[in-house]
């Protein structure tokens, strides 16, 4: 039986992201822990791939959005002493749960431990990473009083260990460095409320780890750039080291015909052929996550561009071919093909957007490939 039997998929380059998370190891040298950042399936790329590339290449903890996704984690292979630690709230109630599959908590309220507290018994403490808000304005705590309220029921109940204070950088990865700046002083500040200093100290996502790599306390949270994405357009000139993009999406032709001048193309009839055009169907759409939006945007097909004509169906769209080319051809939507090349970065751009989005929103059902060494070693196919 197939892995999957539709003609689109997704690959996933796992020496990409090995590359790309042993550059920043490099980068931020021995003393400082990698944290690789795996939240909305990996950005897309694969959970538990990427979880495992990442640790063979050096990291040593991951890091999820909410309590649910570090439990796949677990339940794919994550063996119990690989610290997970979730960047999200969590509800109390949970905690007992966490505790017991070795899931650190991010905390920034003391009333939560209150709640925590009478769910449970613990067999295990629980580990908690205290967040500060130094200026992201989502979660954290913001005062020397909340601080203390936490620590002094932290040392009243066994249950909890402080294991980690962390914040988060609203603008690390644009030039301008004041609202950087502000931040880190302010953490600075903030990390002196606390009695002691826990083993973990963290403030770095990839655009601070990049660009100030003597400035991470002990850990960095190394998302984007793992998959080998810049974090902004303008940090793109400030990047220490290259970066190797791991996504690409590729499909083939299902049907070639040609259209004589006036003839009408997709939904609303909006494409009208000038000329005598040969014409492809490539069979992704936007319950794909290849947005409607995507119309006007071109594609690879035997190294050429190619522009998407009219729009986008559900599961299908058109091209216009650069002269007649055989049902099946290889179609590149991201990636590269004889030199050419459509890069994330080109997506996000002609939707206005950023290039984080791209790979979260190509949805479960494209099937997912993962090469090692140009081979393939695995196939995910959400659908089967
Ligand atoms: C708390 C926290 N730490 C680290 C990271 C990794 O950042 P990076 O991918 O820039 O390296 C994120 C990403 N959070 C998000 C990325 O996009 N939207 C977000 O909320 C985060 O929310």
């Amino acid at each position: 039986d197939q892995a999957f039997y539709r003609d689109t998929w997704a690959e996933i380059d796992l020496d990409a992201i090995f590359y790309n998370v042993q550059s920043m190891k490099q980068h931020v040298g021995p003393h400082v822990e990698v944290i690789a950042v795996v939240k909305a399936n990996a950005y897309g790329h694969g959970d538990i791939q990427v979880a495992k590339t990442a640790l063979e290449a050096g990291a040593t903890r991951l890091a999820v959005a909410f309590l649910d996704e570090a439990l796949a984690l677990r339940k794919k292979g994550v063996s119990l002493d690989v610290p997970i630690l979730v960047l999200g709230a969590t509800n109390p109630q949970y905690a007992s749960l966490a505790a017991s599959q070795n899931i650190a908590l991010t905390v920034f309220r003391a009333d939560w431990f209150e709640q925590a507290f009478m769910y449970g018994p613990y067999e295990q403490p629980l580990n908690v990473h205290i967040k500060l808000d130094t200026g992201m304005g989502r979660l954290g705590v913001k005062t020397k009083e909340e601080v203390q309220r936490i620590v002094n029921i932290v040392e009243q109940k066994e249950s909890f260990v402080i294991e980690g204070v962390y914040t988060h950088f609203a603008t690390a990865d644009e030039q301008n460095v004041d609202y950087f700046s502000f931040q880190y002083d302010t953490f600075m500040h903030m990390l002196e409320w606390l009695p002691a200093k826990p083993p973990l100290i963290h403030c770095a996502n990839s655009a601070a780890g990049l660009r100030y790599p003597d400035r991470v306390f002990n850990a960095v949270r190394l998302g984007i750039s793992m998959y080998g994405l810049a974090p902004s357009q303008e940090m793109k000139p400030l990047l220490p080291y290259p970066l190797k993009e791991a996504f690409s999406l590729h499909s083939r032709l299902t049907h070639v015909k040609k259209v004589k001048a006036g003839e009408k193309i997709s939904y609303g009839a909006t494409y009208e052929a000038k000329v005598d055009e040969w014409i492809g169907t490539v069979p992704i759409g936007y319950a794909d996550g290849w947005l409607r939006r995507m119309q006007h945007f071109s594609v690879l097909v035997d190294g050429k561009r190619a522009p998407i004509v009219g729009r986008v169906c559900m599961d299908q769209m058109m091209i216009r071919l650069p002269y007649e080319l055989p049902v099946g051809t290889k179609v590149t939507l991201i990636g590269e093909q004889k030199g050419e090349r459509i890069s994330v970065d080109d997506v996000a751009t002609h939707l206005n957007t950023i290039n984080y989005e791209i790979p979260c929103t190509i949805s479960y059902r494209v099937p997912r490939i993962f090469l090692k060494n140009k081979s393939i070693i695995e196939v995910r196919n959400a659908v089967l």
